[in-house]
């Protein structure tokens, strides 16, 4: 059993339309509605492939009536955490060449009540479960060390704990020692204060987030694939695939590595073959079994350490 959180949830709009210009009417060509957050994605993936997820969600309003509604539908365990704001919506705008424009709200203001209550659900629901994914921005309302506080009252259960957030909420949850992180390149570069140019100077940039305290790290580098960073050695592996919308790609890519085990190179395999099957999707639709094809990925044994990166 996996049990993810998402702090900030979302129900996600993705507005397809033939070209983006600022400041013009646009009719869309489609619109597509998914439950998110980054945590509820990884549920999503995990679930889609007959794993067992458990997603906490704080949810409130009609909005979050929606939301839980939409989880249902995907079969999803949901733990509810009632709260007064409503659930944020995230719009995503998507040009045939897979551009994306992403509008992404706040969210919901957490009382301090309601951040017990969250803390409380985690706490009553983590006894069998193998992995805590915690996932995503920080509502407001909610202290940076949230997660980090999340991290130290998760360690003395048996759950690895995965880690998939940004700036200071990153910073701080290093020092609480997770078992993973999932920084993008763009996380990665704001973490270590430096920008990324090459596959080499992710693996070190992700070495360093390791000495601060993160037990391993899968930076995940768009379409140059992901690099896994561990106690037992480096890995970099790749698929490709033809992009239609690549939200949610870094949630699937995690889901992957998660289900294979998430240690070691097969499960950095997985997890990229994961991640490419859903950029061929719609909006942040997760793949299924028979989206995914693990001989796409390419697994390299050495790391080309001068390979430019895009960021
Ligand atoms: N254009 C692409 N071609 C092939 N694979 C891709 C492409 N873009 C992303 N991927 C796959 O998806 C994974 C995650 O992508 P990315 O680094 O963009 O994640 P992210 O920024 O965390 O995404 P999100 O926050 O929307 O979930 C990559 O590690 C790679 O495996
Ligand atoms: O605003 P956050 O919490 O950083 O990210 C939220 C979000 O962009 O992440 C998911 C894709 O990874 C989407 O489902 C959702 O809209």
């Amino acid at each position: 059993m996996f049990l993810t959180v998402t702090a900030n949830p979302s129900v996600d709009r993705t507005v397809e339309v033939e070209r983006l210009t600022r400041g013009s009417l646009h009719r869309a060509s489609d619109v597509l509605v998914h439950p998110g957050g980054k945590g509820i994605n990884v549920a999503r993936a995990l679930v889609r492939n007959g794993f067992k997820a458990r997603a906490v969600v704080p949810a409130g309003g009609a909005e979050g009536d929606q939301l839980i509604a939409l989880l249902t539908e995907y079969s999803i365990d949901v733990v509810r955490v009632p709260v007064l704001g409503p659930v944020r919506s995230n719009i995503t705008v998507v040009e045939p060449d897979a551009t994306v424009t992403k509008l992404n709200e706040k969210g919901a203001h957490l009382g301090g009540p309601e951040i017990e209550a969250l803390c409380e659900a985690i706490r009553t629901h983590v006894a069998d479960v193998t992995w805590v994914v915690i996932a995503g921005s920080l509502p407001p309302g909610v202290h940076d060390g949230f997660y980090a506080d999340l991290v130290a009252q998760i360690r003395p259960t048996n759950a690895r704990i995965a880690v998939d957030t940004s700036g200071p909420a990153l910073i701080a949850a290093l020092k609480a020692g997770p078992s993973l992180v999932k920084p993008n390149v763009d996380e990665l570069s704001e973490a270590v204060g430096r920008p990324l140019g090459t596959l080499g100077d992710a693996v070190d940039a992700a070495q360093e987030l390791r000495q601060r305290g993160a037990g391993a790290v899968l930076a995940s580098l768009g379409a140059d694939g992901a690099v896994l960073v561990s106690a037992d050695g480096v890995w970099h592996a790749e698929a490709k695939a033809e992009p239609k919308s690549t939200v949610g790609a870094g949630d699937a890519m995690l889901a992957g590595f998660l289900s294979a085990g998430g240690a070691g190179p097969a499960a950095l395999a997985a997890g990229v073959a994961w991640g490419a099957a859903s950029v061929s999707l719609p909006g942040s639709t997760m793949p299924g079994p028979e989206d995914v094809s693990a001989h796409r990925v390419v697994l390299h044994p050495d790391i080309d350490r001068t390979r430019r990166v895009q960021s």
